[in-house]
């Protein structure tokens, strides 16, 4: 019966379309320049809230993001969607990328302009309410496809607050944030684009990237992550700008590393004009992150004053900021080894926070333990690290930092050789693979193996360790803020 009467409605539109009854109108979902089309976004809000999708015929069933548990509705594209508005009724209906809307002719003066706006409106609303932010990832190129960007909630728990880099740094940052947000006015006076550039720099493991979630999440802007190896050129470059949305962060991570690529499809001045966001009004109220391990090393015109606006350095560990992850990841203030702690620093010894983070977590059982991992592993760095505070590379192994000795609290690894690892445990002899980084929750020692496991995070470390190659060590531990006035 359903079938029937689907099929009898289809008949009836036909025989009207015939005598021109209905306007139709279309929102596709790219404009002409490619960027996406927010009113078309907007109407599939609306309508997948309206209490009448449950109604239809066919309807998709999915899964919330934020809650599994929450199933939501959305429209079939190939069918009619009624709706109703100030007594007239209008359809829509999905074809591929466009929406279509049809209404009667003689209504359409009277309803088209206000029904767009309660459209709007409540999608707007809807908006508020879900408050989520997305994360963006530009996709390879593929000629059949409009949009580039492949998008997923991001929900990364770092916060400004959480990132341990010096305060006073975390609150210039904010209120940095905070006057650009309001200076729309501003910005135009003096005819420039409204955007705000930060460059993030320091070695691997230092929280360049926990920060950007932190100011993402500040600002409440999605996040473009703009993934270098998949853009074929200047000209691709641009459109990516150009598809990208009003309040959204630009993110190009590890931009020293492609600069210095000999076979690399974007040129200097196609990353600078990215920069300066000036292929187009597109490029208004946005904040632009790049990071880099070594500001010295790139071009002088990319971090240029009016191109990079703010300068956040992230440095390694120094006591200071040991005695804070100390507080935060095992729970103490004091401990009876942080005099020697202290002592190895002061010889020039350091590690990242990422890489002390790791060993703390991964023996938060035990804080005496953990010092002592952190102090072996000092003593590693130290002996590995020239006098003139750059690391020797004397110990590289296929490109490897050479690899910390007697890490474990049993004293009893030895020989890190080669690739996979071969780490002697126990008695026994492990092959680790998997790199472990960031997840040493899971590895710790409640089964009572934790030297092997800690061991597994170690080789994240030691990865993390081999992409800090050829940047310096600037071990004055101290959080520099080079700010450019707005
Ligand atoms: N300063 C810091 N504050 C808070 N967490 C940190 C800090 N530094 C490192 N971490 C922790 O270490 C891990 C790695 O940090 P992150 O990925 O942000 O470093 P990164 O500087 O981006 O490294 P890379 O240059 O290798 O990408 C994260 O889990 C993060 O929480
Ligand atoms: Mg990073």
């Amino acid at each position: 019966r359903t079938s029937v009467g689907y099929f009898l409605q289809n008949r009836w539109r036909f025989i009207e379309e015939c005598f021109h009854t209905h306007q139709f109108y279309k929102i596709p979902k790219f404009n002409q320049h490619m960027q996406e089309n927010q009113l078309f976004h907007k109407i599939v809000k609306y309508l997948n809230s309206l209490p009448s999708a449950g109604d239809l015929d066919f309807v998709n069933l999915f899964s919330g993001n934020n809650n599994p548990n929450e199933i939501t509705l959305v429209i079939n594209g190939d069918q009619m969607f009624p709706d109703v508005f100030l007594g007239s009724r209008v359809y829509w209906k999905l074809d591929s990328d466009c929406f279509v809307l049809k209404m009667r002719r003689k209504e359409k003066r009277r309803i088209l302009s206000s029904y767009l706006q309660h459209v709007c409106k409540i999608a707007d609303e809807i908006e508020q309410k879900s408050n989520e932010l997305r994360l963006y990832i530009n996709a390879e190129k593929q000629p059949e496809k409009n949009g580039r960007w492949i998008s997923t909630p991001f929900k990364h728990p770092a916060t400004i607050d959480t990132a341990m880099i010096d305060s006073d740094l975390k609150n210039k940052v904010k209120s940095d944030l905070e006057s650009f947000l309001k200076s729309k006015q501003y910005y135009h006076r003096l005819g420039r684009v409204w955007k705000r550039s930060y460059l993030l720099y320091g070695p691997s493991g230092t929280g360049k990237s926990s920060f950007i979630a932190g100011m993402a999440k500040f600002l409440s802007y999605d996040v473009y992550d703009v993934d270098m190896s998949k853009i074929t050129g200047d000209s691709d470059l641009k459109l990516l700008l150009l598809q990208t949305t009003c309040k959204s962060m630009i993110v190009i991570e590890d931009l020293d590393r492609y600069l210095a690529e000999k076979s690399k499809c974007v040129s200097l001045s196609g990353i600078l004009n990215f920069m300066d966001g000036i292929i187009c009004c597109c490029g208004e109220e946005r904040v632009m992150v790049f990071t880099v391990s070594n500001k010295d090393q790139i071009d002088p015109t990319v971090v240029r004053p009016g191109r990079i606006d703010f300068h956040v350095h992230f440095p390694l560990c120094d006591f200071t900021s040991f005695k804070t992850l100390a507080n935060s990841h095992l729970g103490i203030k004091e401990h009876k080894l942080f005099p020697q702690v202290e002592e190895i620093f002061q010889t020039g010894a350091s590690l990242s926070p990422a890489e002390i983070g790791e060993i703390m977590i991964s023996n938060r059982g035990s804080p005496t333990r953990a010092l002592k991992t952190v102090i072996n592993a000092l003593q590693t760095n130290v002996t590995n690290t020239g006098k003139n505070g750059k690391p020797t590379h004397e110990g590289l192994v296929s490109g490897l930092p050479r690899a910390p000795r007697n890490l474990s609290h049993s004293g009893s690894i030895d020989g890190l050789v080669d690739l996979p690892l071969k780490l002697m445990h126990s008695g026994s002899t492990r092959t680790v693979e998997d790199s472990g980084d960031h997840n040493s929750g899971l590895f710790s020692m409640e089964n009572g193996h934790n030297g092997g496991k800690e061991l597994k995070n170690l080789y994240g470390l030691l990865k993390n360790r081999s992409r800090r190659r050829g940047e310096s060590f600037d071990l004055d531990g101290e959080g520099k803020v080079d700010q450019r006035p707005m």
